[in-house]
């Protein structure tokens, strides 16, 4: 509902500004975590929703029900989520907040196919909303295999706990990828938009919730010092990498089939696409926010030849700090003749008046050669070079780099004089860093986005035009890719294969040497 205005009344300019500002506080709700046993929620999901209530942003008959196959009881759980906290949480470990926080958990053991197991689950919650207060809203984290998705869905309606009563909400979480391709994304949202309502319906890319993307935007539209260069008339080109040192782990499973393409370009690498390359939002609604990202992924165009303008490959045995590792092949779980990748690049334009002609370079890989996210503007070099030497990095271009991961912060790199008797020029950086700049801690990006989930708070979510319009994009690579032939293997360490290498090359340029 709109707010009424007195008649004659100045709008306040600062109003959404302090709104911003006030402490958002969850409201009484239960948290129905499924695949609570598993990888993410281990490292991410329970440690994040201790953060929160260890910063009262929980109210405290706060309820979370885990659900898996194993023979496990609520003490079983307790014991998982304790050792989850005590391992990853961020903020310190305080007996009181844990005591309140366990006092409202129960695990509920059981098949996800299996209708027993659900009438025992809305039993479990209802018991507990009736025990702790919570008003009957319950949101559903999807922290599972994507094929067990429209299952988990259908079971929700099915049990009746999908339904709300009065002015109690129901919310569901849909843990990436959404589908594995446009068809099977647009399936899978057929069985959603079924049983929940769009605005119910919370589907997370966790990139939206760290610091360091959200300030793509503030860095952007909060400043005039930014706008007037970004872009064609100024930018060269544009580099999104996301580079781990960590192999496929214990992950063979949910990676192997799926590689390093429909892993995180299709999600994270296209959504930070997406925020660089939009114009400014109306407002900073959801809608407005969501609507101009899609009209960015909407002009987005593939390279004409799609074997000069993509690369991708498996990581081989190699070093990795120092101690040799395994390559792809030899993981456990991965079958000996697989032909998934590993790493991924891609060009891509945006075909707008803004970045015609500017290419959009995005790569990712595993076992690379350290763990590093950025998002790179490099500028074209000054019409003339009066000074006769020019020492950088990118053959004379200046660049601003936004540091997404680790040491977060944004460093802009140009030429200055070396100090000297001679006229020589050298690159020099200036730098933001967060820890240098700011008192205030980073959350960390489950925290941030499980907290707007309970509230209702949608921008930093996706909707599924902006999955579909990615997977328009990643599709008929995908396919290139299935007919023609195995990824390239590349050195455990390195930074990728060298067809990745030549394909800047045959552009006359480079990757940054993060
Ligand atoms: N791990 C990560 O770093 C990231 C993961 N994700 C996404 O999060 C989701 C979960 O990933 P992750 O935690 O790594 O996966 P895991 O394989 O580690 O965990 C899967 C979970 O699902 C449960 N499960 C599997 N099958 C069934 C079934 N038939 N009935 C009931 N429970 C079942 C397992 O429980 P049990 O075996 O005990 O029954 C386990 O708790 C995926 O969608 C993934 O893409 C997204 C970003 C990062
Ligand atoms: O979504 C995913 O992200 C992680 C990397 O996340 P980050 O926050 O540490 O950058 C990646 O390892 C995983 O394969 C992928 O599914």
């Amino acid at each position: 509902m709109k707010e009424p205005v007195m008649p004659g009344a100045v709008p306040n300019p600062l109003r959404n500004v302090l709104d911003r500002r006030l402490p958002r506080i969850a409201g009484p709700s239960v948290l129905v975590l499924f695949g609570v046993t598993g990888d993410l929620a281990r490292k991410k999901l329970l440690p994040a929703i201790y953060d929160l209530a260890n910063r009262g942003l929980l109210p405290p008959g706060f309820g979370l029900v885990g659900f898996a196959r194993r023979d496990w009881v609520d003490q079983d759980f307790a014991q998982l989520a304790y050792e989850a906290v005590k391992e990853h949480a961020r903020t310190p470990f305080r007996e009181d907040v844990w005591r309140q926080l366990s006092e409202g958990m129960r695990f509920v053991q059981g098949e996800l196919g299996d209708d027993a197991s659900f009438d025992e689950l809305a039993r479990c919650v209802r018991q507990l909303d009736a025990d702790r207060g919570t008003g009957g809203n319950y949101a559903f984290y999807l922290s599972l295999p994507p094929k067990l998705f429209p299952t988990v869905v259908k079971q929700l309606r099915r049990s009746g706990l999908a339904e709300s009563e009065g002015e109690a909400w129901r919310r569901v979480i849909i843990e990436k990828p959404f589908g594995h391709d446009l068809e099977s994304a647009k399936e899978l949202n057929a069985v959603v938009d079924d049983v929940f309502p769009p605005q119910s319906v919370f589907r997370i890319d966790h990139y939206l919730g760290k610091e360091t993307v959200q300030n793509i935007m503030a860095l952007r539209f909060a400043n005039t010092l930014f706008e007037p260069i970004w872009n064609r008339g100024y930018v060269d080109h544009v580099q999104i990498t996301m580079a781990e040192d960590i192999g496929v782990g214990g992950r063979a499973g949910y990676y192997d089939g799926i590689g390093a393409a429909r892993d995180v370009i299709q999600n994270h690498l296209l959504q930070l696409l997406a925020l660089v390359a939009m114009e400014e939002p109306i407002s900073f609604t959801a809608d407005a926010i969501r609507a101009e990202k899609e009209k960015a992924l909407s002009a987005v165009t593939l390279p004409e030849d799609l074997s000069r303008g993509t690369a991708r490959g498996q990581y081989a045995a190699g070093w990795q700090g120092g101690t040799p590792v395994i390559g792809y092949l030899d993981e456990e779980g991965i079958p000996a003749d697989s032909g998934t990748d590993t790493y991924a690049a891609i060009k891509l334009g945006v075909n707008t008046r803004r970045w015609a002609g500017v290419p959009f370079y995005l790569r990712t890989g595993k076992r690379l050669g350290r763990r590093v996210t950025e998002v790179a503007l490099v500028f074209q070099s000054a019409p003339q070079q009066v000074f006769g030497q020019t020492e950088t990095e990118e053959l004379g271009a200046n660049s601003l780099v936004l540091r997404i991961q680790p040491d977060e912060g944004v460093t802009l790199r140009f030429g200055s004089k070396v100090p000297g008797a001679s006229m020589e020029v050298r690159d020099v950086s200036m730098d933001f860093t967060y820890g240098q700049s700011f008192t205030e801690a980073s959350p960390e990006a489950y925290e941030r986005l499980i907290l707007d989930v309970l509230i209702g708070d949608p921008p930093l979510f996706p909707r599924q035009e902006e999955v579909e319009l990615s997977w328009r994009i990643l599709d008929p690579i995908e396919e290139y890719w299935a007919k023609n032939g195995r990824p390239e293997q590349y050195e455990s360490g390195t930074w990728g294969p060298s067809s990745a290498h030549e394909m800047m090359a045959r552009d006359g340029r480079q990757w940054r040497r993060p």
